[in-house]
């Protein structure tokens, strides 16, 4: 019994780290896997629970089939080995023997509409398994009032138990890709959030034997998701207030780039940086799930949501614009694309903004091709362009009347851009630094 025991806090935080409380964590993904590799570091007892079967052979051998996160490969092989992380499929046979459930399943977004369904998926396996004493946490972010008024109701139907004889929490996960070991393990405070004191209690508690960094009580589960939420917005709102000052270098021949560095030396300046829009599966989606949670005009997020949404086409119409310079029509323009990832350090192209800007170029007649040294381009979904290897850009390099720099790999820097020869270039990242061809850079305009 982890929930409504009673038992005192260091009793409980003993029994914790000294694997006396069986966890099960739902979802081996790219946050899932660091976070029950973690998990199993700290407690010893811990199932990693995922619903594709190769994700789970891989974790039962010791391999991680995430890639890109310094320590996962090891961590994940030293904590397969001594048993202290098993993998299954089977979800409710691990939520029977499980105590406390650690939910970070996809919650994904139809539209406009959140997608819970992996996550509603994961709490009925869970309220299947579930006993009292039990304590279920959800770290995947949700819409503020799910855990409350979804999650705690559909875990009492299933279980058969009252709300009051197991507890809730909601825990968001504040950790981004490439660095998710180093986060989970305390990077920044852990906030929990519980339906009720003792489940806040109880997951405070077990937090922390896992972070090196503050646990912070939010007082209760809608305020936890909604600290978790506001951080994606306000970094979607704020980027959109960079996006939105970008547009005046060119009328005002300024680098506004420069203007924003200089502008982020007062201390309660922190205008983020202009770019092509904002991917990820994450800050596009945050903001729909406070709109689509509250009856209420929100013009502000919605409005920033619009203005990142419509930086693709910027970018088309700063290509478009200096094609025309150079008397080449776009529909008989050859256009190279480097960045399919939505940004530096990840693999990830969901709601990558490369996706509507190859799209806008396609729909002009442009002849498309894009390459990224950290994506394998000819198995992106969705993407209206040809394939083009790292090796084959220098070798085409005479090929191309424009080439775009949608994603901040360090490799573009490297690149030898007098190779294009006739070619125009947009920085969408200002991340070149001159260049000897005519040059459009978004944030610093024409250069
Ligand atoms: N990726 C990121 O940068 C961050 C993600 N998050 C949150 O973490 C959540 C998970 O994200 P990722 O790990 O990136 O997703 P992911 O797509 O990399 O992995 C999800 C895993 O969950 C598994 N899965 C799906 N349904 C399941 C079920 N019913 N039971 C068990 N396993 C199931 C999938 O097979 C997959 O292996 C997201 O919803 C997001 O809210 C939070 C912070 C950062
Ligand atoms: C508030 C916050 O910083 N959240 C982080 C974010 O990580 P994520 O991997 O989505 O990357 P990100 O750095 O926010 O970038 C998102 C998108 O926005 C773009 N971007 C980012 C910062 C900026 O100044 N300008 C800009 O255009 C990026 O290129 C990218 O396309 O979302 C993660 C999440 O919640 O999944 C979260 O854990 C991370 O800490």
């Amino acid at each position: 019994m982890v929930y409504g025991g009673d038992r005192p806090g260091a009793t409980l935080q003993s029994a914790f780290a000294g694997g006396e409380i069986p966890v099960a964590v739902y979802g081996l993904g790219k946050m899932g896997l660091p976070l029950a590799a973690v998990f199993a570091d700290v407690t010893g007892n811990v199932t990693g629970v995922d619903v594709d079967d190769a994700v789970v052979d891989a974790v039962a051998a010791g391999e991680s089939p995430v890639e890109g996160e310094p320590g996962l490969g090891e961590l994940v092989a030293e904590t397969s080995a001594d048993g202290s992380l098993s993998a299954t499929t089977r979800s409710e046979r691990a939520a029977a023997s499980a105590q406390v459930h650690v939910v970070i399943v996809p919650t994904l977004m139809e539209e406009t509409e959140p997608d819970l369904s992996m996550l509603l998926a994961a709490v009925d396996a869970i309220g299947e398994g579930l006993d009292e004493g039990d304590l279920v946490i959800i770290e995947s972010t949700v819409p503020p009032t799910t855990t409350r008024d979804i999650v705690t109701p559909r875990l009492a139907e299933r279980s058969g138990l009252d709300p009051d004889e197991f507890g809730v929490a909601f825990c968001p996960e504040r950790t981004a890709s490439g660095r998710a070991i180093q986060d989970i393990r305390g990077a920044y405070p852990k906030v929990v959030g519980g339906v009720d004191a003792e489940s806040e209690r109880v997951a405070g508690l077990l937090y922390d034997e896992l972070t090196s960094n503050d646990v912070i009580h939010a007082g209760d589960a809608t305020t936890a998701e909604c600290v978790k939420v506001f951080e994606g917005i306000y970094r979607d709102v704020n980027i959109a207030l960079a996006n939105e000052l970008a547009r005046v270098a060119e009328p005002l021949s300024v680098d506004v780039t420069r203007a924003i560095e200089v502008a982020n030396t007062q201390p309660f300046c922190e205008i983020h940086d202009p770019g092509p829009g904002v991917g990820g599966h994450c800050i596009p989606l945050y903001p729909h799930f406070l709109t689509d949670t509250v009856d209420l005009d929100l013009p502000l997020v919605e409005t920033s949501r619009a203005v990142n949404d419509e930086m693709p086409r910027f970018v088309s119409d700063a290509v478009v614009d200096l094609l025309d310079e150079q008397g080449v029509a776009v529909d008989d323009a050859a256009v190279l694309v480097l960045g399919v990832a939505y940004r530096a350090g990840v693999d990830e192209t969901r709601k990558s903004p490369t996706r509507p800007l190859v799209s806008e170029l396609d729909a002009l007649g442009a002849d498309v091709w894009a390459a990224d040294p950290a994506v394998d381009v000819a198995s992106v979904p969705d993407l209206a362009a040809s394939a083009c290897s790292m090796d084959e850009v220098a070798a085409t390099a005479d090929r191309y009347d424009a080439v775009v720099v949608m994603t901040e790999h360090d490799t573009y820097r490297a690149l030898d851009f007098a190779a294009f020869e006739e070619a125009v270039v947009v920085d969408a990242r200002n991340t070149l630094g001159d260049t000897p061809l005519p040059t459009y850079t978004v944030g610093a305009g024409r250069q």
